[in-house]
């Protein structure tokens, strides 16, 4: 899979911070090694293009083939001319890259079981969910991009979202990771401002025939999309560059790490989407002549319990009421996340407007059965042996291996790296240029195995990670069984199958009873070493964390939404869950509508 040099090892040219560019020396120990990687198919080679990669940018032409490659955030967008109309002509080139390659998610054959989970709705009005994206009155373009990406049919947390969102709800939503919950927020904004955006974006002269000279503009969004790391920015730049594709909402993305001044040049010509990181964005809000808030209808707060959590106040408050930011009521807020502790839970809910709408996929903090988890005792000296040992032992395939520290982070990197592995690591030591390198190396499978220290946990969508292995497991300190949740959901994304191993031993005590219960939940094998860890009632098993029992944080904000309670029952029943019976939505599962309709609530009839 990797770029292997003449003598069969990998160059390691990119995306590895901590190693040189030299070649391990070979040994008759590595030279084995080799062979035998080979021999698995470890040593096919997959040719590196920095254009083929989502969030490369178009290179200007004349460019050499060795320019640097461009940073994530400088990718194309779809360049708008005021003389296009309602939607503009095809690029080819771009929509190759936005919609096309290998290195692009596709749905797996489980995505039906997504619709396994219940779904419970929470709110004073609950418009009903869309069964498809044809019937959610989704503007002709933005449709034309969901086709594009190959969206066929949207995943629960898209059915109930979307339409939350286009009714003007504020929406808190929480769904299982890799499930689509960016879709779920870009898709309903986006259409709602389709149509609309010459007339609600600020005046900025024809993009089409932009001049830096004399053309700059201030920033003034109406979309402000915040989320807690670099990498995760770029990637929602990504899908937001897909689908304000052939339309005149031009997305900009502002994080750490890389120059600020290329991102300040992005602003200057207009930016009706802008996506950031908490640091970056409060820099560039200090200065009102850059950017204004002034006329934002959307702000989103992705991997919101993280955001929430201690550590970020100041930058939530200036976000929420900083600088000049629209305080009208015709501003809606959304927060999405796949975990949401109690206390986060609470603290959201001081942010909202009182009629704001709660969704919510299975329990809050579950993961997917089609995550294969396995969990094997292994002691800090054997750690390494037994990594290589598991590596080995499989398939050549996309790994993210999960360690709790930076320096564990390029020890173990070059552990693999002198066993002959194509390796390379992130962590948040490294520059931001080693950090995109690593990712692009990673997502190209040019090093299909990626050493990660938790920052990388976090909503990282790479197509075909197969297996993910917990080389360290997180303690309970740094967040415990929500990192784990986090950090398996890189795998099994959005329908397709995955696998998670954990090294324990007597360190991770800690986190052994939330570990069973997780293990439990979604039918997972339980280790002997682990059968003490087990609940009293393993058929009822006891949170404790406020996840099973959160009818009350909402409290007064949801007004009457606890009696209606349709849902809950409702939807679990009717998505059936298990393959065969999955989509039986169709004749059985949207009988749920009436569920609605029969609800006490008469508004949310009428829609
Ligand atoms: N309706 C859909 N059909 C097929 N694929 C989809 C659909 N919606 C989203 N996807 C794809 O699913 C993948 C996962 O989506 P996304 O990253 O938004 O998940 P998430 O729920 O935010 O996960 P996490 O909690 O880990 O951040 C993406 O590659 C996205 O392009």
């Amino acid at each position: 899979m990797s770029d292997f040099g003449e003598n069969g090892v990998n160059a390691n040219v990119n995306g590895d911070g901590g190693q040189a560019d030299t070649q391990p020396p070979i040994n008759k120990e590595l030279a084995e090694n080799l062979a035998a990687l080979k021999e698995k198919g470890w040593n096919n080679p997959i040719p590196f293009n920095y254009e083929a990669v989502v969030g490369a940018a178009v290179k200007p032409e004349g460019a050499d083939a060795g320019d640097e490659p461009a940073w994530l955030g400088s990718a194309a967008v779809y360049e708008w001319d005021d003389d296009f109309g309602e939607i503009g002509p095809e690029n080819a080139a771009l929509e190759e890259q936005l919609f096309r390659g290998e290195h692009l998610m596709k749905a797996g054959i489980h995505l039906k079981t997504l619709h396994g989970f219940d779904v419970d709705v929470k709110g004073v009005e609950r418009p009903p969910p869309v069964r498809d994206f044809e019937h959610a009155g989704l503007h002709p373009a933005l449709m034309a991009n969901v086709k594009l990406c190959g969206y066929h049919s949207p995943t629960p947390i898209q059915m109930f979202t979307i339409p939350a969102v286009l009714t003007g709800h504020d929406v808190v939503a929480i769904a299982q990771t890799g499930s689509g919950k960016t879709a779920a927020y870009l898709i309903p904004i986006l259409s709602k401002l389709m149509g609309k955006a010459k007339m609600l974006a600020a005046p900025r002269p024809n993009p089409g025939r932009y001049n830096p000279a004399t053309d700059r503009v201030r920033a003034e969004p109406l979309v402000l999309v915040v989320c807690p790391t670099r990498e995760l920015a770029c990637q929602i730049f990504d899908e937001c560059r897909r689908l304000c594709y052939r339309t005149m909402l031009r997305p900009c993305v502002i994080y750490g790490g890389a120059p600020a001044r290329a991102q300040r040049e992005q602003l200057e010509m207009g930016c009706d989407i802008l996506i950031a990181t908490p640091g970056r964005l409060m820099d560039f809000m200090s200065n009102i002549d850059r950017l204004s808030l002034a006329r934002l209808k959307f702000t989103v707060i992705d991997e919101a319990d993280e955001m929430l959590s201690t550590g970020w106040e100041e930058a939530m408050d200036k976000i929420f009421s900083g600088s000049d930011t629209n305080d009208d009521a015709d501003h809606t807020y959304l927060m999405f996340s796949a975990t949401f502790s109690k206390e986060t839970r609470k603290l959201a809910r001081e942010y909202m407007e009182d009629g704001f709408v709660k969704i919510k996929v299975g329990r809050v903090g579950s993961t997917h059965q089609n995550i294969k988890q396995e969990i094997h005792f292994v002691e800090e000296s054997a750690k390494n042996d037994a990594l290589f040992d598991l590596i080995f032992s499989g398939d050549p395939q996309r790994t993210l291996v999960f360690v709790n520290s930076k320096f564990k982070c390029d020890a173990v990197d070059d552990f693999l790296y002198n066993k002959g592995l194509p390796v390379t690591s992130i962590h948040s030591d490294r520059t931001q240029r080693e950090r995109e390198d690593a990712l692009r190396s990673f997502r190209t499978a040019r090093c299909p195995i990626l050493v990660a220290t938790g920052v990388t946990a976090r909503g990282l969508d790479v197509a075909n990670v197969k297996h993910v292995i917990n080389y360290d497991l997180p303690s309970t300190q740094h967040d415990g069984i929500t990192e784990y949740v986090h950090r398996i959901g890189r795998t099994a994304r959005i329908g397709n199958d995955g696998r998670a191993t954990s090294f324990y031993n007597d360190r991770n005590e800690d986190i052994g009873e939330d570990l069973v219960k997780i293990l439990l939940e979604s039918k997972q094998e339980i280790p002997d070493f682990l059968e003490d860890k087990k609940p009293a009632d393993p058929e009822n098993i006891e949170w404790n964390d406020g996840t099973d029992d959160e009818d009350n944080d909402f409290g007064g904000g949801l007004g009457g939404a606890e009696e209606a309670g349709g849902f809950e029952g409702g939807f679990g029943g009717g998505f059936g869950g298990d393959d065969s019976a999955g989509f039986q939505a169709d004749d059985g599962g949207f009988q749920a509508e009436e569920g609605f309709a029969a609800d006490t609530n008469d508004k949310v009839a009428s829609w």
